[in-house]
């Protein structure tokens, strides 16, 4: 890369400067921001007090322009670095054929005293939100419970004619909806960076679409989101019970459903278990392709607790691990994969403090809290008021001695629970639940379990409510 730059007023800059810029603009913009937008720009050519940039697509260069253009050049100034404006160009890749550069975008500097002119919100919601770098393909390491939901997500992001559509995956906090969400947007854009691909949350959505129709301008905002080529809703149960955004969200879906444009979406749980949503946007949902992504299971936590190892040693390099620290994880934190990140990080700072190889023990004793909450069980009590609310049954029915089935099998399947989530015993069980025998007890178990395995309703309730109360 060129390592020096020319000022439009003669004095020479060198690449430091960039550096510096770049240190600044951490501070400034935060840690998140910069990694994310200013880290992968490259440094083209600075000429005429035009400072150009390379940027993997237009999306990237639009946005940091909108918005870090006005920081960067405050940066650039306090460096008297003589940059005006800056560029941002699609550059071609290496191994692509030649193909014409895209116009770049462009930041110039707000004249002085016009206002600059502020995107509106309809303007900024076609960007969405920005993606996470670290959320790629490559990062996700696939076992068993997410397999299905990572070829769909594959599927999807080689682009072409329209497959499932929309792609619904859905599952428990922290196992990996939104990266996979995230990959599958960061591989569109590379494979066709004209593609117009929006990910933003139902929140987001919510916000944008409230502002819209605070500012008066609903038409733009309509025809704004209808003119993406992929639409990518995260956490949509947020707009259930929220009539007007579901309504507004219900005629996008259509819109692009029609222009068989693709539509991704997420949630905690399937369409037909979220409450408050319209029956209408529900049954639309499921018309693509509904994928769950299972709770992890040993395997696949090893697996990712190996590979951020790895990633971790790739950059750092010394970071030396006992045998058996990494199965000893995986094994007892059997929580969302957030949880396993965030120990492993701890690891990660304890391993540079000590500098030494970091042994089971140390292990333990750093990470006692984060195994102590893994360790937590589901009380009694808690399954038994999930219980009433799912299956709208009253407490006293349940520890009643009733028989008809629209309390015993609640009452069976809170057994069961018990049995799965908690250390009770089965006479233990039996007495929390009026006071019955064991055997009660272990018959109630054995029913369900025969239920799950005849039944697809009954193996949805058990599994959500399970889900439910390890959440
Ligand atoms: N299979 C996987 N391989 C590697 N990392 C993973 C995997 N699954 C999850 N993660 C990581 O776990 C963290 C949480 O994942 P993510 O944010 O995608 O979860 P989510 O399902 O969207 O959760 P939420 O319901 O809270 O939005 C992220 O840092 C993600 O990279």
């Amino acid at each position: 890369m060129a390592a020096v730059l020319n000022l439009h007023n003669g004095k020479n800059m060198t690449n430091d400067t960039w550096g510096q810029a770049r240190e600044s603009l951490q501070t400034a913009i935060g840690k998140n921001n910069y990694q994310t937008w200013i880290e992968p720009l490259t440094f083209v050519s600075c000429e005429d007090g035009v400072a150009e940039f390379g940027v993997q697509t237009s999306f990237q260069g639009d946005w940091v322009s909108r918005n870090f253009g006005e920081e960067m050049l405050r940066q650039f100034d306090k460096l008297d670095a003589g940059v005006d404006r800056l560029r941002f160009s699609v550059q071609p890749k290496r191994s692509a054929p030649a193909k014409q550069a895209q116009a770049p975008e462009e930041f110039a500097r707000p004249q002085a005293p016009k206002p600059q002119k502020k995107a509106t919100a309809t303007e900024e919601a076609l960007l969405g939100a920005p993606l996470d770098k670290r959320f790629t393909f490559d990062r996700f390491v696939v076992g068993k419970p997410n397999e299905l939901a990572h070829a769909a997500a594959r599927r999807v992001a080689e682009g072409g004619p329209v497959s499932f559509n929309p792609l619904f995956l859905y599952g428990g906090v922290g196992l990996g909806k939104t990266h996979l969400m995230h990959a599958i947007a960061w591989e569109l854009q590379q494979r066709s960076p004209e593609l117009r691909v929006v990910y933003l949350s139902a929140e987001q959505f919510m916000y944008r679409f409230i502002q819209a129709l605070r500012d008066r301008q609903m038409m733009d905002f309509k025809s704004l989101f209808r003119s993406v080529d992929v639409l990518m809703v995260d956490d949509v149960q947020f707009i259930a019970g929220k009539d007007s955004t579901q309504d507004e969200f219900f005629h996008t879906f259509n819109a692009l459903i029609d222009q068989q444009k693709q539509i991704i979406i997420s949630a905690d749980r399937a369409p037909g278990e979220i409450d408050g949503l319209e029956e209408r946007i529900r049954s639309r949902l499921q018309w693509g392709l509904v994928v769950d992504l299972h709770p992890t299971d040993y395997e696949l936590r090893l697996g990712i607790l190996q590979q951020k190892v790895e990633q971790y040693r790739s950059q750092y390099q010394e970071l030396k691990i006992s045998d058996g620290v990494l199965e000893f994880l995986a094994h007892r934190i059997s929580n969302n994969v957030r949880v396993l990140e965030g120990a492993l990080t701890r690891l990660f700072a304890l391993a540079s403090l000590v500098g030494r190889e970091i042994t089971l023990e140390m292990a333990q004793e750093s990470l006692a809290d984060i195994l102590r909450q893994s360790d937590r069980k589901v009380t009694m009590d808690e399954i038994m008021r999930k219980i009433c609310d799912y299956y709208n049954v009253r407490m006293s029915d349940l520890l009643s001695p009733k028989r008809s089935r629209n309390i015993a099998r609640p009452r069976q399947m809170a057994m069961w629970l018990a049995k799965h989530l908690t250390q009770r015993s089965y006479p233990e069980i039996g007495k929390r639940f009026g006071n019955r025998d064991h055997t009660t007890v272990i018959h109630a178990v054995r029913k369900i379990e025969e239920l799950k395995a005849q039944d697809s309703q009954v193996a949805e309730d058990a599994e959500l409510l399970r889900r439910m109360l390890e959440a």
